[in-house]
């Protein structure tokens, strides 16, 4: 048993804007191919938004927080009550995300899908509180199945929202303290990888402290082992609501057309999930940054996804994926402002 909505398909991609956008490249005034991957994103761009003059000013931006039960086996150097001092500080707009949404002019909603401590409503903040956090995946399933599909379905309803605003690009973001383990523990279920290969130190443990992570989530392993065959069970059972908000929400803008910015290791990891639930997401889907985290190039390489960036950062919350949107931007307005050879009177 499934959400009947997972069974949409992707919408089709548009070769013709993407083969008119294509040629247009090589009639602007410059060598071909010499503004690199400026030029591919215009051309990818178009064809996922349908149109050969493709744009990335309407920027959408939504923020999932979640709280983790595996965090009281001592995978952060965070408390779990920073999970909802942070829901109240992006709704205060102090976050990182909250500066670069407003030097974006992209609009920014905060869905907290459930607490230790409820931060409750604020202007800003969608209060879905499914419960203080999700349970602990070395002792039981993270998640029942209802939570699983009520935090995948603020997802897509997020998505679905910023579809009908008419958004043209998504950016997902996330705050979960402990949800490196989470998504360490999905990617590697996932992609069939030990866990050692994916963790890595989150908000910074010392190597002593990654082992230990990579230990609990091989203990998960031996409890789960039964059912991690289908990836909703791998969500459910290793999840966090924000992950799971996260695939929902990717699926969702690949059903619905929408190209997503993907940020860095816990949302690429929502990205693996999403691809497994629904394939084809994952060409709608553009990756921003390559994360600190040392896990997120393998799981980069198993999407067959190239990084725009590569700043060193390893923050989350969306905030690499925003870092990529001047970038995208300027991809858009050379491709729809430059003179071509013919207009330029240079034949
Ligand atoms: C103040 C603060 C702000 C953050 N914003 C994002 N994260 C990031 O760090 C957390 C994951 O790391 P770990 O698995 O080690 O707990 C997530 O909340 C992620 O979004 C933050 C973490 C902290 C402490
Ligand atoms: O790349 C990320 O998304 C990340 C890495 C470490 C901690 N929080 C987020």
């Amino acid at each position: 048993m499934h959400p009947e909505w997972l069974d949409v398909p992707c919408a089709p991609l548009d070769e013709t804007a993407e083969g008119a956008a294509r040629k247009r490249q090589s009639q602007l005034t410059k060598p071909p191919g010499s503004l690199g991957q400026l030029e591919s994103i215009a051309i990818e761009l178009a064809r996922l938004q349908g149109s050969p003059r493709p744009g990335a000013e309407k920027v959408h931006i939504a923020v999932f927080a979640g709280d983790h039960g595996v965090a009281a086996e001592g995978i952060s150097l965070f408390p779990q009550s920073v999970t909802a001092a942070m829901v109240r500080n992006f709704a205060a707009g102090g976050t990182a995300i909250s500066v670069l949404a407003r030097e974006l002019k992209a609009s920014l909603e905060i869905i907290n899908l459930g607490t230790v401590d409820d931060p409750g409503s604020a202007p800003g903040v969608l209060d879905l509180q499914l419960a203080a956090g999700t349970a602990n995946f070395t002792e039981e399933p993270a998640m029942t199945r209802e939570q699983l599909f009520r935090a995948m379905n603020a997802g897509r309803h997020s998505a679905e929202r910023a579809h009908l605003e008419k958004t043209q690009l998504f950016i997902g973001g996330e705050m979960g303290i402990g949800n490196t383990t989470s998504a360490a523990a999905i990617a590697a279920a996932l992609l069939g990888r030990s866990a050692a290969d994916l963790v890595g130190p989150g908000t910074g443990l010392d190597p002593k402290g990654v082992s230990h992570k990579a230990e609990v989530i091989e203990r998960a392993f031996r409890l789960h082992a039964p059912h991690l065959k289908d990836p909703l069970e791998v969500l459910r059972r290793l999840g966090g609501f924000e992950i799971a908000g996260l695939a929902g929400a990717f699926i969702a803008c690949a059903q619905t057309g929408l190209p997503v910015v993907v940020d860095g290791f816990i949302a690429t990891a929502a990205a693996v999930t999403a691809e497994q639930l629904r394939p084809g997401t994952v060409d709608w889907l553009l990756f921003s940054h390559a994360s600190a985290e040392p896990g997120h190039a393998a799981i980069c390489e198993a999407l067959g996804a190239t990084p725009l960036l590569d700043l060193g950062m390893r923050l989350g919350e969306g905030s690499g994926a925003a870092a990529a949107v001047p970038l995208i931007r300027l991809a858009c307005a050379l491709h729809n402002e430059m003179a071509t050879f013919e207009e330029a009177g240079l034949q």
